[in-house]
């Protein structure tokens, strides 16, 4: 007769079995990773996203266990990693999953990663611009950063958390406070502004989204979005109507999702889409393919603010090389004007809050 101690063991033997080898918890005792016969050897990039078990979180780590570049994937957040890491880890793809709940874990999520993705922080709700979430995400941002700076300091930051227009500056400051700062690899991700313009303008002139190319600079907050439509690929002609019509819903494209989930939160899955875009052109500069260009939201001196979104070309370093604007029309060199002033203000906050 098997005795209750043999029985435990028995089944606790059965679990390891059962559990797939690719899902860790941080501090698990079911699984060791020795018990494993895949230990994560497989080629690709570490990634880890802060912030995983969010609206954005979420999906975001669906698509990146589907990216093919990811060999390891580390889920970190405050609450609900062990349900989110354990999800996801029954997906057969490559990459594995590991979880990471609260502070303490945060120096194992980290250690090693290549590309760092921050969803971290409080979304909108209506009647709020991105600039009412400073008090809370800039507090998230600046210690998640901290952590970044002394455990991965050569990661590629992919920075989501608004406002975009802050947060980018706040985590330079930490890091140059560090003794870590490299610009070229601190990128606020301004990419949903671009997915929004080709979606729209795509709409507009009767084409596919996929055929269509629209450069959107600046910053990502209401007027510091500015679209380049005089630089739309294919080359297009657009009505002054088309024009004003076009600029005023990709500029007001967070507002439209936020209005319409009524104070559930923001953009959620199209900004998960969006982010894995970004992510993965980010890897295909680190594996070293040649011409991968996207807008981002970097150090930069395009004008006369230290930081600007642009085009800028990703390689093994990062953002290796910033565009310059091209030529404006008379709409977009009044809007540019319009950016840089709100742009101005939004920066010196985020470096005051860490200098102060
Ligand atoms: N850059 C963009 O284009 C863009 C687009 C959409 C949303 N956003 C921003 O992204 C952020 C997240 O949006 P969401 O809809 O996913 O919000 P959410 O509230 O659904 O998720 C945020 C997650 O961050 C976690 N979190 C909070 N504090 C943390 C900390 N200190 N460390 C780690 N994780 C922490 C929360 O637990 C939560 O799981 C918001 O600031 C939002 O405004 C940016
Ligand atoms: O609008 C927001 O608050 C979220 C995000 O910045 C967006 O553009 O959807």
């Amino acid at each position: 007769m098997e005795s209750c101690a043999e029985a435990t063991q028995r089944i606790a033997r059965i679990s390891a079995h059962l559990l797939p080898p690719n899902f860790q918890m941080e501090g698990s005792s079911v699984l060791k990773r020795a018990d494993c016969r895949a230990k994560g050897g497989a080629p690709g990039f570490k990634v880890a996203i802060l912030g995983a078990a969010g609206g954005i979180g979420q999906p975001l780590a669906m698509l990146m266990k589907m990216n093919p570049l990811v060999s390891v994937l580390h889920l970190y957040d405050v609450v609900n990693t062990p349900g989110v890491t354990a999800d996801i880890s029954h997906m057969d793809t490559g990459a594995v999953v590991r979880g990471f709940l609260g502070q303490p874990q945060l120096e194992n999520a980290l250690t090693g990663m290549d590309l760092v993705i921050i969803p971290a922080g409080v979304p909108r709700k209506p009647g709020m611009t991105r600039d009412d979430l400073f008090n809370i995400n800039a507090g998230i941002v600046r210690t998640l950063c901290e952590g970044i700076a002394k455990s991965c300091p050569k990661a590629i930051v992919n920075l989501i958390s608004n406002p975009v227009n802050s947060t980018v500056p706040i985590a330079a400051e930490v890091f140059k406070k560090a003794g870590t700062y490299d610009p070229k690899r601190l990128l606020g991700v301004t990419m949903l502004d671009v997915v929004r313009a080709n979606t729209f303008v795509a709409e507009v002139l009767g084409l596919d989204p996929r055929e269509v190319d629209v450069p959107v600079v600046g910053g990502h907050a209401g007027v510091t979005i500015l679209p380049l439509l005089s630089q739309v690929k294919p080359p297009c002609f657009f009505t002054p109507e088309e024009t004003e019509y076009l600029t005023k819903r990709i500029q007001d494209g967070g507002t439209e999702v936020v209005q319409a989930k009524a104070g559930i939160g923001s953009a959620t899955l199209s900004m998960a889409y969006a982010a894995v875009k970004f992510a993965d052109a980010c890897l295909r500069g680190l594996r070293g393919d040649a011409g991968v260009v996207e807008c981002s939201f970097v150090a930069s001196e395009v004008t006369e603010l230290p930081f600007f979104a642009t085009k800028v070309r990703l390689g093994r370093n990062g953002a290796e090389e910033i565009f310059q604007l091209g030529p404006l029309n008379e709409y977009e060199r009044i809007g540019l004007e319009k950016a840089k002033k709100e742009l101005e203000a939004s920066i010196q906050k985020g470096v005051s809050f860490i200098r102060k």
